[in-house]
């Protein structure tokens, strides 16, 4: 499988949150990689992800981090590919912190910024596939049967009102 997707974060610590990314893509087929480099930790290191990420036929990158999070923004800084940031829940403020690091990016470098935490970071997996499903109709299918199956969860969710 081709690896079009790049899921990074800042800590092995945010793999709780950022597993639920890659479950996503697991269950659509979409092939990726996963790795932790920092911007704060690993600065090099995540300079040259990002400026040879598309050469290496990467086409969506998902950058999770908490706390004071610049590796989404720093990534986005460094490559023209869609970045999509997810804001982990940190301990001190409950990720707002997070939140707020990812989404107020300078005008001319978008992060597209989906919610804190686990819903965030499953939602940034099925964005990735919709980018992806926008040219690859194999996966643009998966994702209509996903929308069907999540549709019928909820109409049988009813039944179980006891
Ligand atoms: N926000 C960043 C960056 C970055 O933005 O580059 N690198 C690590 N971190 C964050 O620090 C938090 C605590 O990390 P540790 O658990 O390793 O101490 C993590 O949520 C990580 O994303």
């Amino acid at each position: 499988m081709e690896t079009s997707v790049a899921v990074i974060m800042g800590s092995k610590s945010d793999w709780e949150t950022m597993r639920h990314a890659c479950e996503v893509l697991d269950e659509l087929e979409v092939g990726y990689e996963k790795k932790v480099v920092s911007a704060h930790r690993t600065p090099d290191l995540m300079f040259e992800y990002a400026e040879v990420a598309r050469g290496r036929g990467i086409k969506v990158i998902i950058a999770g981090a908490g706390g004071a999070a610049h590796l989404p923004g720093m990534v986005a800084a460094k490559t023209t590919l869609p970045v999509i940031g997810v804001p982990v829940q940190s301990k001190a403020l409950n990720g707002l912190d997070s939140l707020l690091s990812i989404v107020q990016m300078p005008g001319g470098i978008p992060v597209a910024t989906v919610a804190i935490g686990k819903a965030g970071a499953t939602n940034a997996g099925l964005l990735a596939a919709q980018i992806l499903g926008v040219y690859d109709a194999a996966v643009a299918d998966r994702l209509e049967q996903k929308r069907a199956r999540i549709t019928q969860e909820v109409l049988e969710s009813s039944d179980e009102l006891v």
